[in-house]
């Protein structure tokens, strides 16, 4: 949502963000998957180290304590995975109606996406080949996806927003009564999730083909299992961007 969108704010035009967002997490992943799982980044810190915590979180956090000094958290879009270790930003925050509730900067989960990343997602995507020591590579491809994941799952609270102003009588005693499950029935469409799941694994057979000069239809094997993309969706991306969704409307009559 850019500045001064809240017009334009539907639940088509969110929706066609989310759509476009997919293309962004599908080639960030075609890219970290290019390398093994390199665990050692993880795990433990490299020599000479008078850092604390793995490189990973060290290249991260000092990578988004830059990007915050030059603004990327003024964006209600962006929600930093080291919340306590960012800088001011250097560059004035621009006056525009915000679309979002208040509430909405006290919901992030990026805790429980960094924890399915390197827990679930990584062994599930990559091949457990022995380091390949491209460590500083690896973490940059890392960090696009994760930033990527979190932008998608975040914009659970536009999806909420909206949702509550088109039936905000229907919202309204549920999040007066703070009841989460009936939240839930009410702003998921298993329709729409079924699509979604659909559309991201044949976005991976397409981005993921092989380009070659040479005409023959012979299949070749993709560069990532569009399965693989599809479950990704249906066990983390929905369900975590609903969980934004719920966490947002819980809070929302604040
Ligand atoms: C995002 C939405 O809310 C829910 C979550 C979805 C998703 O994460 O893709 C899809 C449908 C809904 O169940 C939506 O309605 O578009």
């Amino acid at each position: 949502m850019a500045c001064g969108d809240d017009g334009k704010l539907s639940l088509d035009s969110i929706r066609d963000s989310l759509i476009r967002q997919e293309d962004t997490i599908i080639f960030n992943l075609i890219e970290r998957i290019k390398f093994p799982i390199n665990p050692t980044l993880y795990k433990q810190q490299l020599p000479p180290s008078n850092i604390s915590g793995s490189f990973f979180q060290y290249l991260f956090q000092e990578t988004e304590a830059l990007q915050s000094k030059v603004g990327r958290y003024l964006s209600p879009e962006e929600n930093p995975f080291f919340p306590d270790n960012l800088s001011d930003s250097i560059i004035p925050l621009t006056k525009c109606t915000p679309v979002l509730h208040p509430a909405a900067e006290s919901v992030n989960v990026n805790e429980k996406i960094l924890d399915i990343y390197i827990n679930q997602m990584l062994p599930l995507f990559c091949t457990e080949a022995d380091d390949d020591a491209n460590f500083a590579t690896t973490a940059a491809c890392d960090i696009q996806l994760l930033q990527a994941l979190s932008r998608r799952i975040h914009y659970g609270k536009f999806v909420a927003e909206v949702k509550f102003r088109d039936s905000t009588d229907e919202y309204k005693p549920f999040i007066l009564a703070q009841d989460r499950d009936a939240l839930m029935k009410l702003l998921t469409f298993e329709a729409v999730e079924e699509m979604v799941k659909k559309r991201v694994a044949k976005k991976a057979k397409v981005f993921g083909q092989e380009v070659t000069l040479n005409d023959s239809v012979e299949e070749m094997k993709g560069k990532i299992d569009p399965l693989l993309v599809s479950r990704l969706y249906d066990e983390w991306v929905m369900p975590l961007t609903k969980l934004v969704e719920v966490e947002y409307l819980l809070r929302r009559l604040d």
